[in-house]
Protein backbone atom coordinates (compact mmCIF):
# COMPACT_ATOMS: atom_id res chain seq x y z
CA UNK A 1 0.00 0.00 0.00
CA UNK A 2 1.45 3.22 -1.27
CA UNK A 3 3.31 5.86 1.63
CA UNK A 4 1.16 9.30 1.34
CA UNK A 5 0.61 11.64 4.72
CA UNK A 6 -2.73 10.14 5.68
CA UNK A 7 -3.24 8.75 8.66
CA UNK A 8 -2.62 5.33 7.16
CA UNK A 9 -0.04 5.51 5.44
CA UNK A 10 1.28 8.87 6.67
CA UNK A 11 4.75 9.93 8.28
CA UNK A 12 4.48 7.83 11.69
CA UNK A 13 3.83 4.37 9.80
CA UNK A 14 6.46 4.99 7.02
CA UNK A 15 8.93 3.10 9.19
CA UNK A 16 7.48 -0.12 8.28
CA UNK A 17 8.27 -0.22 4.49
CA UNK A 18 11.36 2.28 5.08
CA UNK A 19 13.22 1.40 8.74
CA UNK A 20 15.59 4.45 7.95
CA UNK A 21 12.64 6.32 8.91
CA UNK A 22 13.60 6.33 12.11
CA UNK A 23 17.39 6.74 11.68
CA UNK A 24 19.56 9.31 13.56
CA UNK A 25 19.44 11.91 10.89
CA UNK A 26 16.29 12.07 9.72
CA UNK A 27 14.79 15.13 7.75
CA UNK A 28 13.06 17.58 8.04
CA UNK A 29 14.40 19.53 11.80
CA UNK A 30 13.50 22.08 13.91
CA UNK A 31 16.58 25.07 13.67
CA UNK A 32 16.77 27.55 16.59
CA UNK A 33 19.08 30.19 16.69
CA UNK A 34 20.49 29.60 19.93
CA UNK A 35 21.49 25.64 19.35
CA UNK A 36 23.16 26.76 15.77
CA UNK A 37 27.15 26.98 15.78
CA UNK A 38 28.61 29.38 13.13
CA UNK A 39 30.90 27.98 11.04
CA UNK A 40 33.53 29.86 9.53
CA UNK A 41 34.62 27.60 7.42
CA UNK A 42 31.69 27.24 5.18
CA UNK A 43 31.91 29.50 1.86
CA UNK A 44 29.55 31.38 -0.03
CA UNK A 45 27.17 28.78 -2.65
CA UNK A 46 26.51 29.45 -6.17
CA UNK A 47 24.04 28.14 -8.73
CA UNK A 48 24.60 28.62 -12.54
CA UNK A 49 21.33 27.03 -13.90
CA UNK A 50 20.80 27.11 -17.99
CA UNK A 51 17.04 27.83 -19.01
CA UNK A 52 17.54 25.22 -21.32
CA UNK A 53 17.72 22.60 -18.97
CA UNK A 54 14.32 22.79 -17.89
CA UNK A 55 12.14 20.44 -19.22
CA UNK A 56 8.71 19.13 -17.94
CA UNK A 57 6.06 19.96 -14.98
CA UNK A 58 4.06 17.40 -13.35
CA UNK A 59 1.54 16.14 -10.32
CA UNK A 60 3.02 12.77 -9.09
CA UNK A 61 0.23 12.77 -6.39
CA UNK A 62 2.71 13.57 -3.77
CA UNK A 63 3.60 17.38 -4.93
CA UNK A 64 4.08 19.33 -8.00
CA UNK A 65 7.74 18.54 -9.33
CA UNK A 66 9.60 20.37 -12.64
CA UNK A 67 12.64 18.27 -13.75
CA UNK A 68 15.55 19.66 -15.75
CA UNK A 69 17.86 17.88 -18.03
CA UNK A 70 20.63 16.36 -15.58
CA UNK A 71 22.67 14.00 -18.75
CA UNK A 72 25.60 16.51 -18.10
CA UNK A 73 26.79 19.23 -16.16
CA UNK A 74 24.10 21.88 -17.02
CA UNK A 75 22.87 23.31 -14.39
CA UNK A 76 24.64 22.89 -11.11
CA UNK A 77 25.05 24.13 -7.90
CA UNK A 78 28.44 24.52 -5.73
CA UNK A 79 30.30 25.76 -3.12
CA UNK A 80 28.93 26.35 0.20
CA UNK A 81 29.46 22.81 2.13
CA UNK A 82 29.52 21.23 -1.14
CA UNK A 83 33.10 19.51 -2.13
CA UNK A 84 32.07 20.09 -5.86
CA UNK A 85 29.53 20.60 -8.41
CA UNK A 86 25.92 19.07 -7.94
CA UNK A 87 23.98 18.67 -10.64
CA UNK A 88 20.35 20.06 -10.37
CA UNK A 89 17.48 17.12 -11.44
CA UNK A 90 14.10 18.61 -10.20
CA UNK A 91 12.61 20.96 -7.94
CA UNK A 92 9.00 20.27 -5.78
CA UNK A 93 7.55 21.82 -3.43
CA UNK A 94 5.58 21.27 0.21
CA UNK A 95 2.74 23.07 1.57
CA UNK A 96 -0.02 22.73 4.36
CA UNK A 97 -4.24 22.99 3.82
CA UNK A 98 -4.12 26.96 5.05
CA UNK A 99 -1.60 29.81 5.00
CA UNK A 100 -0.13 29.01 9.34
CA UNK A 101 1.89 25.58 8.26
CA UNK A 102 2.81 23.80 4.99
CA UNK A 103 6.80 23.31 5.67
CA UNK A 104 8.62 21.12 6.68
CA UNK A 105 11.66 22.63 8.41
CA UNK A 106 10.76 25.27 10.94
CA UNK A 107 12.75 28.20 12.16
CA UNK A 108 12.61 28.75 16.12
CA UNK A 109 9.29 27.80 15.89
CA UNK A 110 7.45 29.32 12.62
CA UNK A 111 6.16 27.33 10.27
CA UNK A 112 5.76 28.42 6.76
CA UNK A 113 3.31 28.04 4.34
CA UNK A 114 5.10 26.03 1.96
CA UNK A 115 8.81 24.94 1.36
CA UNK A 116 10.53 24.34 -2.27
CA UNK A 117 12.71 22.18 -2.60
CA UNK A 118 15.84 21.91 -5.64
CA UNK A 119 17.28 18.79 -5.32
CA UNK A 120 20.76 17.77 -6.98
CA UNK A 121 23.25 15.19 -7.14
CA UNK A 122 27.07 14.31 -7.49
CA UNK A 123 28.05 13.64 -10.39
CA UNK A 124 31.35 11.57 -9.28
CA UNK A 125 28.74 8.68 -8.63
CA UNK A 126 27.16 6.99 -12.07
CA UNK A 127 24.02 8.26 -11.59
CA UNK A 128 21.01 9.45 -9.07
CA UNK A 129 20.01 6.10 -8.14
CA UNK A 130 23.92 5.49 -7.09
CA UNK A 131 23.86 9.48 -5.40
CA UNK A 132 21.00 8.55 -3.24
CA UNK A 133 22.99 5.52 -1.37
CA UNK A 134 26.19 7.82 -0.55
CA UNK A 135 26.15 10.57 2.42
CA UNK A 136 27.37 12.57 -0.01
CA UNK A 137 25.39 12.04 -2.52
CA UNK A 138 22.65 14.38 -2.99
CA UNK A 139 22.09 18.54 -2.08
CA UNK A 140 18.45 19.96 -1.37
CA UNK A 141 18.48 23.58 -1.75
CA UNK A 142 15.38 24.99 0.54
CA UNK A 143 13.20 28.03 0.50
CA UNK A 144 10.70 28.95 2.64
CA UNK A 145 7.37 30.01 1.17
CA UNK A 146 5.93 32.86 3.01
CA UNK A 147 2.71 34.27 2.53
CA UNK A 148 2.60 38.26 1.91
CA UNK A 149 1.08 40.76 0.20
CA UNK A 150 4.08 41.98 -2.71
CA UNK A 151 4.56 38.13 -4.27
CA UNK A 152 6.87 37.29 -6.22
CA UNK A 153 6.49 38.11 -9.96
CA UNK A 154 8.68 35.30 -10.91
CA UNK A 155 6.29 32.05 -9.04
CA UNK A 156 3.33 33.20 -11.34
CA UNK A 157 4.74 31.20 -14.54
CA UNK A 158 4.74 28.36 -12.75
CA UNK A 159 1.47 28.58 -10.78
CA UNK A 160 -0.42 29.59 -13.76
CA UNK A 161 0.75 25.91 -15.22
CA UNK A 162 -0.93 23.91 -12.28
CA UNK A 163 -3.83 24.04 -14.28
CA UNK A 164 -2.29 21.98 -16.69
CA UNK A 165 -1.49 19.26 -14.49
CA UNK A 166 -4.31 19.51 -12.05
CA UNK A 167 -4.53 15.06 -11.29
CA UNK A 168 -2.03 12.62 -10.71
CA UNK A 169 -0.24 11.72 -13.61
CA UNK A 170 -0.47 14.66 -15.55
CA UNK A 171 2.66 16.18 -17.27
CA UNK A 172 3.11 19.61 -18.99
CA UNK A 173 5.79 20.91 -21.10
CA UNK A 174 8.17 23.28 -18.91
CA UNK A 175 10.84 24.75 -21.36
CA UNK A 176 13.12 27.56 -20.76
CA UNK A 177 12.99 28.41 -16.82
CA UNK A 178 16.11 29.60 -14.85
CA UNK A 179 14.72 28.69 -11.16
CA UNK A 180 17.36 30.22 -9.81
CA UNK A 181 15.22 33.21 -10.60
CA UNK A 182 12.91 32.14 -7.66
CA UNK A 183 16.11 32.99 -5.15
CA UNK A 184 15.54 35.65 -2.32
CA UNK A 185 18.25 38.56 -2.20
CA UNK A 186 20.28 36.95 1.18
CA UNK A 187 22.18 33.72 0.46
CA UNK A 188 22.84 33.39 3.99
CA UNK A 189 21.80 29.78 5.09
CA UNK A 190 21.98 26.60 7.25
CA UNK A 191 23.54 23.72 6.60
CA UNK A 192 23.04 19.90 8.15
CA UNK A 193 23.75 16.68 7.10
CA UNK A 194 20.01 15.03 6.91
CA UNK A 195 18.12 12.52 5.09
CA UNK A 196 15.43 12.54 2.14
CA UNK A 197 11.57 13.85 3.92
CA UNK A 198 10.00 11.51 2.18
CA UNK A 199 10.02 7.22 1.53
CA UNK A 200 13.03 5.93 1.51
CA UNK A 201 14.20 8.58 3.84
CA UNK A 202 17.82 8.02 2.45
CA UNK A 203 20.33 9.68 4.78
CA UNK A 204 22.07 10.99 1.71
CA UNK A 205 21.46 14.74 2.13
CA UNK A 206 23.17 18.02 2.67
CA UNK A 207 20.91 20.60 3.32
CA UNK A 208 21.03 24.40 2.49
CA UNK A 209 18.37 26.14 3.97
CA UNK A 210 17.90 29.94 2.89
CA UNK A 211 17.50 32.00 5.82
CA UNK A 212 15.61 34.57 3.61
CA UNK A 213 11.54 33.20 2.92
CA UNK A 214 10.66 34.22 -0.90
CA UNK A 215 7.03 36.61 -0.67
CA UNK A 216 4.12 34.20 -1.84
CA UNK A 217 0.34 35.37 -2.11
CA UNK A 218 -2.31 33.56 -0.22
CA UNK A 219 -4.02 33.29 -3.71
CA UNK A 220 -0.74 31.48 -4.90
CA UNK A 221 -0.55 29.26 -2.42
CA UNK A 222 -4.26 28.58 -2.66
CA UNK A 223 -3.88 27.61 -6.41
CA UNK A 224 -1.04 24.91 -5.24
CA UNK A 225 -4.03 23.65 -2.97
CA UNK A 226 -6.30 23.18 -6.18
CA UNK A 227 -4.32 20.24 -7.45
CA UNK A 228 -5.60 17.14 -6.92
CA UNK A 229 -3.62 13.66 -5.67
CA UNK A 230 -6.32 11.51 -7.28
CA UNK A 231 -5.81 10.33 -11.53
CA UNK A 232 -8.75 11.93 -13.28
CA UNK A 233 -11.40 9.72 -13.32
CA UNK A 234 -11.07 9.73 -9.59
CA UNK A 235 -13.36 11.46 -6.72
CA UNK A 236 -11.82 14.41 -5.84
CA UNK A 237 -9.14 14.53 -3.20
CA UNK A 238 -6.89 17.76 -2.79
CA UNK A 239 -3.21 17.48 -2.49
CA UNK A 240 -2.42 19.38 0.62
CA UNK A 241 -0.31 19.20 3.76
CA UNK A 242 2.26 16.71 2.21
CA UNK A 243 5.00 18.08 4.48
CA UNK A 244 6.71 15.41 7.00
CA UNK A 245 7.45 16.86 10.82
CA UNK A 246 10.44 17.80 12.26
CA UNK A 247 12.61 14.83 13.35
CA UNK A 248 14.56 14.10 16.45
CA UNK A 249 17.98 15.99 15.98
CA UNK A 250 20.87 13.78 17.42
CA UNK A 251 23.39 16.56 15.99
CA UNK A 252 24.19 19.94 15.96
CA UNK A 253 23.58 22.50 12.73
CA UNK A 254 26.03 24.76 11.30
CA UNK A 255 25.56 27.86 10.08
CA UNK A 256 26.90 30.00 7.35
CA UNK A 257 28.57 33.48 8.14
CA UNK A 258 26.88 36.37 6.67
CA UNK A 259 27.51 36.11 2.67
N1 LIG B 1 11.58 16.30 -0.02
S1 LIG B 1 13.01 15.85 -0.52
O1 LIG B 1 13.74 15.28 0.59
O2 LIG B 1 13.69 16.98 -1.19
C1 LIG B 1 12.82 14.60 -1.72
C2 LIG B 1 13.42 14.71 -2.96
C3 LIG B 1 13.26 13.73 -3.93
C4 LIG B 1 12.46 12.64 -3.67
C5 LIG B 1 12.24 11.63 -4.74
C6 LIG B 1 13.07 10.45 -4.65
C7 LIG B 1 13.00 9.57 -5.69
C8 LIG B 1 13.79 8.43 -5.69
C9 LIG B 1 14.63 8.20 -4.62
N2 LIG B 1 15.45 7.03 -4.60
O3 LIG B 1 15.44 6.30 -5.62
O4 LIG B 1 16.14 6.80 -3.57
C10 LIG B 1 14.71 9.07 -3.58
C11 LIG B 1 13.92 10.21 -3.61
C12 LIG B 1 11.86 12.51 -2.44
C13 LIG B 1 12.03 13.51 -1.46
ZN1 LIG C 1 10.94 18.00 -0.71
Amino acid sequence: YPWGYDSDNGPDQWHKNYPIAKGRHQSPIEINNKEVHYDRSLLPWFASYDPGAAKTILNNGKTCRIVFDDSFDRSVLRGGPLPGVYRLRQLHFHWGSSDDHGSEHVVNGVRYAGELHLLHWNPKYSNYLDAVRRTDGIAVLAIFLQVGKTPKPEMKRILEEINAIKTKGKEAPFPNFDPSILFPKSHDYWTYHGSFTTPPCEECITWIILREPIIVSSDQMAKLRSLSKNAENEPDLPLVDNWRPTQPRYFRMANSLFM
